[in-house]
């Protein structure tokens, strides 16, 4: 039977819909970042949770200093912390530090810089209204309202409000756990000798690299060589507790494709997507894992994660926006394209978006010219000669 032949986009939605949404769980703040809220979040406190000083220097009745330059008795020393606080007689003032509790009476704080910051009596030089310096409960947030939405991703500022209103975990889709399995018997890692006829393996780690950007957890296994048998046994090993099996290689037309020759027939499906690079790929369920059949050449792995993996786990994850932000530049060089396909040419654009380079050719062994890009030229399919000078689409990476 002839392999379907899909649409870069109809394949983007067949990869999303293998991956349901993660289950809801309840992470401590310092595992959130990145994350997406799965439930609205209330604070259990007001912010500030008590009225208190916003200036370091002397809690007051605004009324007893309008004629100032006057004097008054330091009655009392509140620091931040200080539970105990006795109510403000009028006539005194209590030097008070930022943070620290207002004293029931007090109606305005002076700061130090207007007075001789003395601790027995203090001179306070200038008058100030009511309300001066205070920083009053609520004023940020009141207890029992949502502070943070569903569907908000974790930020930093959205941890310290977490934090500020007292909550020690969040409720987030789980990160993914994804197995990154690599196939070849050519492949050597990075850091040992290369014996003749190898090549140092570099797809499974710029896939886990590409799964943990966006907040999922990988787990890289020991790229096996072509042997079915062996890569069957490493999958049933590693599925259980798995969101995600991505492989990379042994999927095109050759006589050792070990991933095709493991899988046809148990749940995974071999197609051919009208892109390059990214042309053989496969999809489907072994063993009840969700996997993804990667082409092996770097640059189509990349293409492969970057167009249908990452939208399908960032859509997994909870996220709304899925997919890179787009925009248009002028080509600044004449283009072909095989125009049965739609090519993604690895590309360099100026800062203000007018015009756009490629780097390197179309081939998908080139991987330095895909790492110095910032953005993909996406020439669709009826396109068969870009003009210098033409608007063409990006896909922006940066
Ligand atoms: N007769 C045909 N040959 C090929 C076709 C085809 O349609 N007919 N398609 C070509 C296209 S397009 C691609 S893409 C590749 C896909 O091949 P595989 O997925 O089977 O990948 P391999 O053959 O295992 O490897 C391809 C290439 O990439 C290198 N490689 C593989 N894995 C890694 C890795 N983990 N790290 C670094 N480099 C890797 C490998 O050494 C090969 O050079 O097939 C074309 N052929
Ligand atoms: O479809 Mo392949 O990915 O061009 O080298």
């Amino acid at each position: 039977m002839a392999k379907r032949t899909y649409t870069a986009g109809e394949y983007r939605d067949e990869v999303a819909a293998l991956l349901p949404p993660l289950p809801v769980v309840e992470l401590p703040l310092a595992d959130c970042l990145g994350l997406v809220l799965a439930e609205d979040v209330v604070a259990g406190v007001s912010l500030p949770p008590f009225d208190n000083s916003a200036m370091d220097g002397y809690a007051v009745r605004a009324e007893d200093i309008a004629s100032a330059p006057v004097t008054l008795p330091v009655a009392d020393d509140i620091p931040a912390g200080r539970t105990d606080v006795q109510p403000l007689e009028p006539g005194t003032a209590h030097r008070i530090m930022t943070g620290a509790p207002l004293p029931p009476g007090a109606d305005a704080v002076v700061q130090v810089e207007l007075t001789d910051a003395g601790t027995e009596t203090v001179h306070i030089t200038s008058a100030v209204p009511a309300g001066k310096h205070l920083r009053r409960t609520g004023e940020d947030v009141v207890e029992g309202v949502t502070v943070l939405h569903a569907g908000t991703v974790i930020g930093p500022p959205q941890l310290g409000l977490a934090a500020a209103v007292g909550l020690g975990t969040l409720p987030v889709r789980r990160p993914p756990r994804v197995i990154v399995l690599s196939t070849g018997s050519e492949l050597v890692a990075a850091g040992e000798p290369l014996p003749p006829g190898h090549i140092y393996e570099s797809n499974s780690v710029l896939i886990a690299a590409a799964v943990r950007e966006i907040g999922g957890n990988a787990t890289v296994l020991r790229f096996v060589p072509d042997d079915v048998d062996k890569f069957r046994a490493v999958v049933a090993e590693h599925a259980p507790g798995a969101d995600l099996l991505i492989t990379s290689g042994g999927v095109s037309a050759g006589a050792y494709e070990v991933v095709k020759d493991a899988l046809t027939g148990h749940g995974v499906e071999f197609v051919r997507v009208a892109m390059q690079p990214g042309g053989p790929q496969g999809f489907g369920t072994f063993l009840g894992l969700p996997v993804l059949t990667l082409p092996g050449n770097p640059v189509s792995a990349a293409l492969s994660f970057e167009l249908f993996v990452r939208p399908a786990l960032l859509g997994a994850l909870g996220h709304r926006v899925v997919d890179r932000p787009r925009a248009q530049a002028r080509a600044t060089v004449d283009m072909s394209s095989p125009g049965t396909k739609t090519q993604y040419r690895r590309a360099r654009h100026d800062d203000g978006m007018v015009e756009v380079m490629p780097v390197g050719g179309p081939g998908s062994h080139l991987l330095s010219a895909f790492a110095a890009s910032n953005c993909l030229i996406e020439i669709p399919v009826g396109i068969e000669q870009v003009k210098a000078g033409d608007k063409v689409d990006l896909i922006l990476l940066d």
